[in-house]
């Protein structure tokens, strides 16, 4: 099971997620209790080893704006939550980046499709909102049968391991599940999240 926590703040949550075995890091850079700047996150990677993948992440921002920050914060990985087309993949890799594209669990059938990122990202209503959803809806879509994807929205500790069952995912993202408060990690949550997604 892939595991990505998301929405890192501090050098001390990076070296707990990484110690605790997750395999990428989420850096918010767009509008957020979990903002943080380009230089922050180039600080943060210090933290990060080789093996790990450190993703920024964006909402609604062009695509080229999106990958001029993340190259500021010397990051290879972006992560887009909007509303994407099959050639802003193709700008994203020309531009020597990867992707995570991200869609709701509400997406028309054709937004699951493989375009050609690296991961699909499939997401509640609201990103890092902590909304629950039903996470077994996703088990017979045929557009994920035998792909890389991840799961998110409302998972926590408690819940990953039968969520992504239900689901039938690759991998999980979480935020708000492993927060005392929004944008706060809890270090204890995240170390608890990525056991029980990998147990
Ligand atoms: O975390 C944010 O505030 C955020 C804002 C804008 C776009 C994406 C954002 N976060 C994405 C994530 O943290 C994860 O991909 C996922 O949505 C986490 O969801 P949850 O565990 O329910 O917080």
């Amino acid at each position: 099971m892939f595991v990505k926590i998301c929405g890192l703040s501090t050098p001390e949550s990076v070296r707990v997620a990484v110690e605790a075995g997750a395999d990428a890091v989420g850096f918010v850079l767009t509008a957020s209790p979990r903002a943080v700047s380009p230089s922050q996150v180039s600080g943060m990677l210090a933290d990060v080893p080789a093996g790990v993948t450190a993703i920024g992440v964006f909402r609604h921002e062009p695509v080229a704006d999106a990958l001029a920050i993340a190259r500021a914060a010397g990051l290879e990985w972006i992560q887009l939550h909007a509303d994407l087309t099959p050639e802003d993949v193709t700008t994203v890799h020309d531009a020597g980046m990867k992707l995570i594209r991200a869609v709701t669990m509400a997406a028309t059938a054709d937004a699951f499709a493989d375009w050609g990122e690296e991961l699909l990202l499939i997401d509640a209503a609201v990103p890092g909102s902590g909304e629950t959803w039903d996470y077994a809806s996703m088990v017979d879509v045929t557009a994920l049968q035998d792909r890389n994807w991840l799961l998110a929205g409302g998972l926590n500790p408690d819940n990953v391991s039968q969520a992504a069952a239900a689901a039938g995912a690759w991998g999980v993202d979480v935020s708000s599940g492993v927060e005392v408060s929004r944008g706060v990690k809890d270090l204890d949550k995240i170390r608890a999240f990525v056991k029980a997604a990998k147990g």
